[in-house]
């Protein structure tokens, strides 16, 4: 069982202090809505509990059955604004690089290529540059990278921008299943999403306000 404990977080981005004293905890199956106006930072806290962003205080805590993990990070897929994918490898060589590049962490097994793009609905366009798909087919590719590689906590900025409705349901029941895997959802977003029983969290800048819906 995973566990997510972020206590007294405080993030900067060049002199602006954006957040502090940002406390929120999960476990497995639980989710994390962070809602907020452009700007407040939620792609900081994203960004930062991936480890890519340094945190100016706090501390960030993931522990796999009670112990806690050397790097969070390493717990975690990232999926930004950007899709990650080279535009002129095939969707199946950009897969193959993800899933053999992240591996799996303990605890899960990642999906083959041709199952993850299954997945999503684009088995038929594995053998094509991905600089040939359509933006919203870009963006379901990159959300197969999620499973190609087991991570226990998915960290999701605008996961939905781009999508169609049908791939909304789509991809909302795959961070259900994800959930029920016992797996954790963090999602900064200004659409529904459609995850249910998820915790909220409003981003206001330099404040912050957190509870549960
Ligand atoms: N490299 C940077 N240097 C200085 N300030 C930055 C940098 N990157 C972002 N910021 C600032 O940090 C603040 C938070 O930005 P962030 O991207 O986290 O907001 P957000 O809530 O995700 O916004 P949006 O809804 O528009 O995606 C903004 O005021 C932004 O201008």
């Amino acid at each position: 069982m995973v566990r997510l404990t972020v206590r007294e977080l405080a993030a900067t981005r060049g002199d602006e202090r954006i957040f502090s004293g940002l406390s929120f905890a999960l476990t497995a199956g639980e989710a994390l809505l962070i809602t907020g106006k452009n700007g407040s930072g939620k792609s900081t806290l994203i960004r930062t509990i991936a480890g890519l962003l340094p945190q100016d205080e706090g501390e960030i805590v993931v522990a796999q059955s009670g112990v806690a993990i050397p790097r969070p990070a390493e717990a975690c897929h990232y999926l930004g604004h950007r899709n990650a994918m080279k535009r002129d490898l095939t969707v199946e060589e950009n897969l193959v690089f993800w899933k053999g590049l992240m591996g799996d962490f303990a605890g899960g097994t990642g999906l083959g290529p041709d199952d993850a793009a299954d997945a999503l609905g684009l088995a038929s366009l594995l053998h094509l540059p991905f600089g040939y798909l359509s933006a919203g087919q870009q963006r379901r590719m990159a959300m197969a990278k999620l499973l190609c590689a087991w991570r226990p906590i998915w960290l999701l900025d605008e996961p939905t921008a781009a999508l169609d409705a049908q791939s909304e349901r789509i991809f909302a029941g795959l961070m259900s299943t994800h959930r029920q895997k016992g797996g954790i959802v963090l999602a900064a977003t200004h659409q529904s999403l459609g995850l249910e029983a998820a915790q909220a969290l409003v981003m206001k800048g330099f404040e912050y306000a957190g509870s549960s819906l």
